[in-house]
């Protein structure tokens, strides 16, 4: 087995194009049916050798500054579950030092995290040679997190269970978005006990994909998309920062055709018509209210995918 100097992993950010929420389970979790979408916003990880039993963390880029860079960063997590996963007779002697390069979003409901700990779990078992098949990573990322197996998968999927039972989906390609970073952040369990909170006491039904919106995917037709996205969690997040209410309402005098916050939020996705319309709304909505950064991004997209190997040396 050789070793490798150092291994870089993109990993996309993704939109639920559909989020709906049944009940919670005992153990806090609620049952889901989304369809996610990965764009071509994208964060890296550059996994490096360190000696055995040391995991270290550096974070640059955009936002950086709110993310960890310690052992609680996703990343580190996920490196250290892979080591587990491939059981301790293994694990002695592997150590890394991830770098995480960060342009999706902190905390805006675009799986950032989860992205950084996909890309590192793909380039943590090409650094050590591990060679786990995806069904194998994808058992490991369920551990860190739901959305972790699809920031591996990418592409279009449907997502049920906890958001990690995957399969993939039809659709035509080329879907153009802009995206408005709002100011703050919103924490995903805070935004799913806002959603239990507000429907206390009603009856909930299974979550069901949305046919409309699997035939909306493979028509190709944006106005068709646009009218059947839906999130559950958006009432949440606008009642955790009613300023969402504002910035949804004048997305929709700019562009009705199709707008929906992005997860647990609060980044809120508008879909354009086509490329040229996507350059046209980010221009319109570039002094929307309580927005700190507007982003395009087009998808579908694949998952992660390593972009620099290294150089491997020849080992024993
Ligand atoms: C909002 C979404 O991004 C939509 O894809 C995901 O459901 C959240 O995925 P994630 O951030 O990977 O979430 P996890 O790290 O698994 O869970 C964080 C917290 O979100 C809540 N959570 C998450 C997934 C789920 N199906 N039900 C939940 O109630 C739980 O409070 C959990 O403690
Ligand atoms: N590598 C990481 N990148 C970003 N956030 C991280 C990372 N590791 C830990 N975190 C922490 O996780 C929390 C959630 O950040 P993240 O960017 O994943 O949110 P999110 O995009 O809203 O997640 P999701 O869409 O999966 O619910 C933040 O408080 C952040 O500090």
């Amino acid at each position: 087995m050789g070793s490798r100097s150092s291994v870089t992993v993109r990993a996309p950010a993704k939109i639920n194009l559909q989020l709906s929420v049944g009940a919670p389970a005992e153990d806090g979790y609620h049952d889901l049916a989304t369809v996610f979408q990965a764009v071509d916003l994208y964060d890296e990880v550059t996994a490096t050798p360190a000696p055995g039993g040391q995991f270290t963390v550096e974070v640059t880029g955009t936002d950086a500054a709110r993310v960890p860079d310690d052992g609680s960063n996703l990343a580190v997590r996920a490196a250290r579950a892979l080591l587990h996963a491939v059981g301790p007779e293994t694990a002695p002697r592997l150590g890394v030092h991830l770098h995480v390069r960060k342009r999706i979003p902190v905390a805006g409901g675009m799986a950032g995290g989860s992205a950084d700990a996909a890309a590192a779990l793909l380039a943590c078992d090409t650094l050590w040679g591990l060679d786990l098949d995806r069904a194998q990573l994808s058992e490991v990322a369920s551990r860190i997190g739901s959305d972790v197996p699809f920031s591996l998968l990418g592409g279009t999927a449907v997502g049920m269970g906890r958001g990690e039972r995957l399969t993939p989906a039809l659709s035509r390609t080329g879907w153009h978005w802009v995206l408005l970073v709002a100011d703050g952040e919103l924490s995903t369990p805070a935004v799913y006990g806002e959603l239990d909170r507000l429907r206390a006491g009603r009856v909930l039904v299974e979550p069901r994909v949305s046919e409309p919106l699997m035939q909306a995917l493979r028509s190709g037709e944006a106005s068709r998309l646009g009218r059947t996205l839906h999130n559950d969690l958006q009432p949440a997040a606008v009642s955790l920062r009613p300023e969402l209410d504002m910035l949804l309402e004048h997305v929709e005098a700019v562009s009705p055709a199709g707008v929906l916050v992005s997860g647990s939020g609060p980044t809120v996705a508008v879909l354009a018509e086509d490329e040229p319309h996507a350059g046209e709304l980010a221009v319109a909505l570039a002094d929307a209210p309580g927005v700190s950064r507007v982003l395009r991004a087009s998808g579908p997209v694949p998952g992660c995918r390593v972009v620099d190997p290294g150089v491997r040396s020849v080992g024993r």
